[in-house]
């Protein structure tokens, strides 16, 4: 059962009694507050969680409001009673929200860059300029006179039965949302922050988790859109438009884009400020005009400046509290049944065949005819002078790239061609040349999103908390796999805080939680100090004992020659020699590489 912190209470009495001592103006504006943390919710799971920038959150509060209004209005379709169930109109109103997200998400969120966040801003001005346009929605007049909510018998105003209903549904969202973000699913989420090709290689479908992301964002949108038509009990275009878009990404910049109740903080003092601001800045300018504007821009551009992870960051750095939720440790021994591993190979068996690989950029030839195979329990290295072409080669053997000619045989199979993710469901798991870990999160959360592939839980199930069993078993074998590579005791500091040499072992143990029979390690004593290469060499020595194949691509000599079974050395693209370390180290192709010539 997970516990919550004592200032949850302490946070539920104050939203129980505020209501009690509220004035009724007071009461509509935390109203007001529990409705745009809802939907900035959403922009900071897609903005700050997965670093998909959104400027259409508005625009899918406004569907579903209009939806709402559509339905349960007089003015407009005039259903009769059926239709006027507030369910059917919640129903309806998030089932065209998710349908329209599905559709512009299958659209926008194969762009990458920029063009997200233009994409978003186009829909956002099309949905705002849709709502106006439809005359038996009132056009730009809007939906005037909807009835009050009822549910079981009780009508709920804009009084403090609605803002218990609003602040329910906020409190249920962050519990939610928070179940989801500590799961296996939400690691993949979180992991998109660390760039794709990480969370790819990971085994993570890139592009099903950021539809997941984008349909949560949506659905809180959804609901706020409801509750919206039901509070004001009047719906009109004004509120959903791009700029109200723009507001969300404020509030969410300003509460603290990396922390769920950042969007509750950047709603509050949107709300409050903008209120207290249009009635004082008119007082004290003398004359009326949209000053608040220009004050929100300042406020931005400062708390940017100041607290750049915004004021739920700044807070919480001051009275220390918790960052990024609760991990859930796995207790050593806990007797958590151990994940089911893949057919072990056998020793000796050929693990990795490149076989006369070939690979062009335009007339630049990358790799001519390279070829290699590594055994299990054997580690090879690449190695070679700048621009030889191994990053070429690594790429091919990890999916990154496909080559020209030539075949790639993983256990037996062709791989040209496969997905990364594909590769890692197989068996092979890689580290990258320049650390790719989640600076934020736990080192055990790291390690366990190379377990990816071995979890089966879902959205729902994680956000209900209903993946108990999975997750403990998930989260033991990181905990395994961080033991074995010796970072046992570091469960719950986070990633960001370990020296190089730790991360650089942090990446091994992450490829380790896949399972792996090939290890591929880009450059892993790239940066290290002499001890932490040291701590490398043995680790590499313990998992070859263990049976696992290694082809490392580096370029520090002392560190291959002291530990590797076998040397590939290239040039221009080729292989210029292969064999044992002491015997690539006579080999006069080899000298002359590297130092321009060989006496005879
Ligand atoms: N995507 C690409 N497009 C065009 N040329 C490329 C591309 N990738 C690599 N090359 C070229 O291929 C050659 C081999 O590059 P590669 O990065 O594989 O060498 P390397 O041995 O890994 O070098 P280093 O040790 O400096 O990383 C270089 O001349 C490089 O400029």
């Amino acid at each position: 059962m997970r516990k919550f912190h004592p200032s949850w209470l302490v946070l539920l009495a104050i939203l129980a009694v505020l209501p009690l001592v509220a004035s009724t103006f007071y009461i509509s504006l935390l109203n007001n507050i529990g409705m745009f943390a809802l939907a900035t919710l959403g922009v900071v799971l897609l903005t700050g969680v997965a670093g998909m920038t959104s400027f259409g959150q508005a625009a899918f509060v406004g569907l579903s409001a209009y939806t709402t209004a559509a339905l349960v209005a007089p003015s407009t379709l005039n259903l009769g009673a059926m239709a006027a169930s507030p369910w059917l109109a919640l129903a309806l109103g998030l089932a065209l929200t998710l349908l329209f997200a599905f559709v512009l998400g299958l659209i926008t969120l194969k762009l990458s860059g920029h063009y997200l966040p233009l994409g978003t801003i186009a829909w956002g001005m099309s949905l705002y300029s849709l709502f106006g346009t439809i005359e038996s929605l009132g056009g730009h007049s809007g939906v005037p006179d909807l009835p009050p909510l009822r549910i079981a018998g009780l009508t709920f105003g804009d009084g403090p039965r609605m803002y218990y209903l609003i602040w329910v549904c906020v409190l249920l969202a962050i519990v939610l949302i928070r179940n989801l973000l500590e799961s296996r699913v939400g690691r993949a989420i979180r992991a998109l922050r660390g760039g794709q090709e990480m969370a790819t290689s990971m085994g993570v479908n890139v592009f099903r988790t950021k539809m997941i992301v984008f349909l949560v964002a949506a659905g809180l949108a959804g609901v706020s859109g409801w509750l919206y038509a039901y509070t004001q009990r009047f719906v009109s275009p004004a509120p959903f438009g791009v700029q109200a878009g723009i507001d969300y990404l404020f509030m969410g910049l300003l509460g603290g884009m990396g922390s769920l109740w950042g969007a509750v903080i950047g709603s509050a003092v949107v709300v409050l400020l903008r209120e207290w601001l249009q009635d004082l800045l008119p007082q004290l300018l003398g004359r009326t005009g949209n000053f608040e504007s220009i004050v929100f821009g300042l406020l931005i551009v400062l708390v940017m400046q100041r607290w750049p992870g915004g004021i739920w960051m700044a807070l919480s750095r001051r009275f220390k509290l918790r960052q990024g939720g609760h991990v859930r440790l796995p207790a050593p021994g806990a007797g958590v049944p151990a994940l089911p591993r893949s057919a072990r190979p056998k020793p000796n068996e050929r693990i990795l065949d490149v076989r006369k690989v070939t690979r062009r950029f335009g007339g630049l030839v990358a790799n001519r005819e390279m070829s290699l195979r590594v055994d299990a329990g054997e580690i090879l290295a690449v190695i070679g002078p700048n621009g030889a072409g191994k990053s070429t080669l690594f790429n091919l053997v990890s999916g990154v790239d496909v080559p020209n000619e030539g075949d790639v045989i993983f256990r037996g199979h062709r791989i040209n061609g496969r997905s990364p993710r594909e590769l890692a469901a197989e068996g092979l798991s890689r580290t990258f040349q320049h650390v790719k870990l989640l600076p934020d999160m736990t080192v055990l959360e790291n390690a366990a999103i190379g377990a990816h592939l071995r979890g089966h839980k879902g959205v729902f199930a994680s956000a209900l908390h209903l993946d108990g069993e999975d997750e403990a078993r998930l989260l033991a074998e990181a905990r395994r796999q961080l033991e074995r590579v010796g970072l046992g005791h570091e469960l719950d500091r986070t990633a960001g805080s370990l020296a190089l040499g730790q991360q650089r072992i942090l990446e091994i143990a992450r490829a380790l939680c896949a399972d792996p029979c090939l290890l591929l390690l880009d450059e892993p004593a790239a940066g290290l100090r002499h001890k932490e290469k040291q701590a490398l060499a043995e680790l590499l020595r313990k998992l070859r004992a263990e049976g696992v194949a290694v082809l490392l691509v580096e370029h520090d000599m002392d560190f291959v020659m002291g530990l590797v079974d076998r040397v590939v050395v290239m040039e221009f693209g080729q292989r210029i020699a292969e064999g044992r370390p002491e015997e690539v180290q006579r080999d006069p192709a080899v000298l002359r590489a590297y130092l321009g010539g060989v006496e005879e």
